[in-house]
């Protein structure tokens, strides 16, 4: 047993699950084990009085367990406010799978984990996040109607990715306006930091738009290809956040506007596709709004990915998919505008009308 090996003092110190800062109300978390396969997964299901829980799941090599955890409840938290803000029937939910999605992921562990994700009954709805393909999500398809991104071929809405990239370019654009009083993008310097399938899609649409791109990734081979593709410029640096650019735009992991960063960073304007960008929301959020810099809260902008698994739920096509989509302009700039006006940070803004959502619907179904 676990406390032979650690005494109870020190398991004592935090409670692992439900005294976890980022635990935040969860509904539920599950754990999934399977030893033939390899599997470890966490699902988080945070809040289901919009609807059912739907997120992504991200497979990551995680450093720790508490890592993984920590994610997984601070990702599904981050959806039921997604959901909320943009009107969709759904509540929040997310998984995470340990490991190299590069070396263990296999079709095997992909159907053990729709087995896990079946079993909650449609509770919790997965879709692709990092690490994840439509492939993989049509092998989870296999074994559970529980799941959504799926192959057009087989029904599904497709890759959400280049839709996550065209709301948070919608997002963005907003934030210029607001910030620069124009919403052209065109020689404005942007940093796209992360150039998966989102940021790959959001490149293409700044290039067209005549934005000066510079991209940085982890991956070697990837800025070389993204960069002969599109002409954009390699950031060569090794710290992105002192210079000089009007946008950043996090397009990989989370939390990368921290204690470490944001003192240094250069940006008038923060907009991007990563869930969770500001490390202690309130605390960054606050800094930003003391420093000026404008803030496109993340689980608004990037919304474009679930607006388009949810037309696989309600059924309907691309032209809601982009409306609704290109809806998210409209929605930041009000809350923009709101935050300045109630001298909030723009991510208490987004929240309070996202919670205000919820709330009404807990009063409806308790009449
Ligand atoms: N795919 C979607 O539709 C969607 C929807 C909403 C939010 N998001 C979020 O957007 C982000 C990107 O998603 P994606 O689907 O493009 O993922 P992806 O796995 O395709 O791309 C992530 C990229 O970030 C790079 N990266 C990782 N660590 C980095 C670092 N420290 N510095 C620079 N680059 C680094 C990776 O090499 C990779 O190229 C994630 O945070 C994801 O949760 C994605």
């Amino acid at each position: 047993m676990i406390s032979d090996v650690i005494s109870s003092k020190e398991l004592s110190k935090v409670d692992p699950v439900f005294g976890q800062v980022s635990f935040d109300n969860h509904e539920q978390v599950v754990f999934c084990n399977d030893k033939d396969t390899g599997l470890k997964a966490i699902i988080g299901i945070h809040n289901t009085v919009l609807g059912p829980a739907l997120g992504g799941t991200r497979m990551w090599n995680y450093n720790n367990e508490w890592e993984a955890l920590n994610d997984v409840l601070r990702l599904s938290r981050g959806m039921t406010f997604k959901s909320a803000i943009t009107g969709l029937n759904l509540g929040g939910g997310k998984a995470v799978i340990i490991g190299d999605a590069k070396t263990q992921k296999t079709p095997e562990l992909m159907k053990k984990f729709g087995e896990f994700v079946h079993s909650l009954s449609g509770r919790y709805i997965t879709a692709e996040d990092v690490g994840m393909e439509t492939s993989d999500m049509d092998t989870v398809r296999e074994v559970t109607p529980y799941v959504t991104g799926i192959s057009e071929s087989i029904g599904g809405a497709g890759n959400p990715s280049p839709i996550t990239a065209y709301g948070v370019f919608m997002g963005m654009k907003a934030a210029a306006k607001f910030k620069f009083g124009s919403d052209v993008l065109e020689d404005k310097t942007i940093f796209v930091q992360g150039i998966g399938n989102v940021g790959e899609a959001l490149v293409e649409h700044l290039v067209n738009e005549g934005a000066n791109v510079t991209i940085s990734d982890i991956s070697k081979e990837r800025l070389e290809s993204i960069r002969d593709r599109y002409g954009v410029t390699i950031y060569n640096g090794n710290d992105l956040y002192s210079e000089t650019m009007d946008i950043y735009a996090p397009c990989a992991l989370g939390a990368t506007i921290n204690n470490d960063t944001i003192h240094k960073l250069q940006a008038k304007v923060i907009a991007g596709a990563a869930n969770n960008q500001l490390e202690i929301e309130e605390v960054h959020g606050k800094i930003l709004q003391e420093r000026g810099i404008v803030y496109a809260p993340d689980f608004l902008i990037n919304a474009g990915g679930i607006i388009n698994v949810y037309a696989e739920l309600e059924n309907y096509g691309k032209p809601e998919i982009m409306r609704k989509t290109e809806n998210i302009y409209n929605t930041t700039l009000e809350i923009l505008k709101k935050a300045e006006h109630d001298g909030i940070t723009t991510n208490r803004a987004a929240l309070d009308i996202a919670q205000e959502r919820i709330e009404t619907r807990k009063r409806e179904n308790a009449k």
